[in-house]
């Protein structure tokens, strides 16, 4: 198990280090609108299981959502300082 901030510290090493079996890199090096797709493709997955499916089945999207909009952040070079300065 992991935290936010502990998956946006992981993901920004895997940028830094650039593994080959890293899907994170092939994610950011698709560009940003490989990237936004995706995260769009979340967003609609996270709504359809909040009204059709369990709740560890929304628990899951979720997941997968905050990991793609980690992957904007880190394609664009933001921090997540840069985004708590706003919550
Ligand atoms: N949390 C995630 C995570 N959430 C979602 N995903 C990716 O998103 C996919 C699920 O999205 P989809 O529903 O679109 O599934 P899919 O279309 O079958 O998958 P793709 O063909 O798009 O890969 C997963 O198969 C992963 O590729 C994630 N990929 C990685 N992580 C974590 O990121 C870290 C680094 O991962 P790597 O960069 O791959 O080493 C690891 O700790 C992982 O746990």
């Amino acid at each position: 198990m992991k935290t936010f901030d502990e998956l946006f510290a992981e993901l920004s090493e895997k940028a830094r280090t650039r593994p080959a079996d890293s899907g994170t890199v092939a994610a950011l090096d698709a560009g940003v609108h490989a990237q936004g797709k995706k995260l769009l493709e979340e967003a609609g997955e996270v709504w359809l299981a909040a009204e059709h499916e369990s709740d560890d089945a929304v628990a899951l999207e979720v997941s997968q959502l905050l990991y793609r909009a980690q992957v904007i952040l880190l394609g664009r070079g933001i921090g997540l300082d840069q985004v708590y300065k706003h919550l």
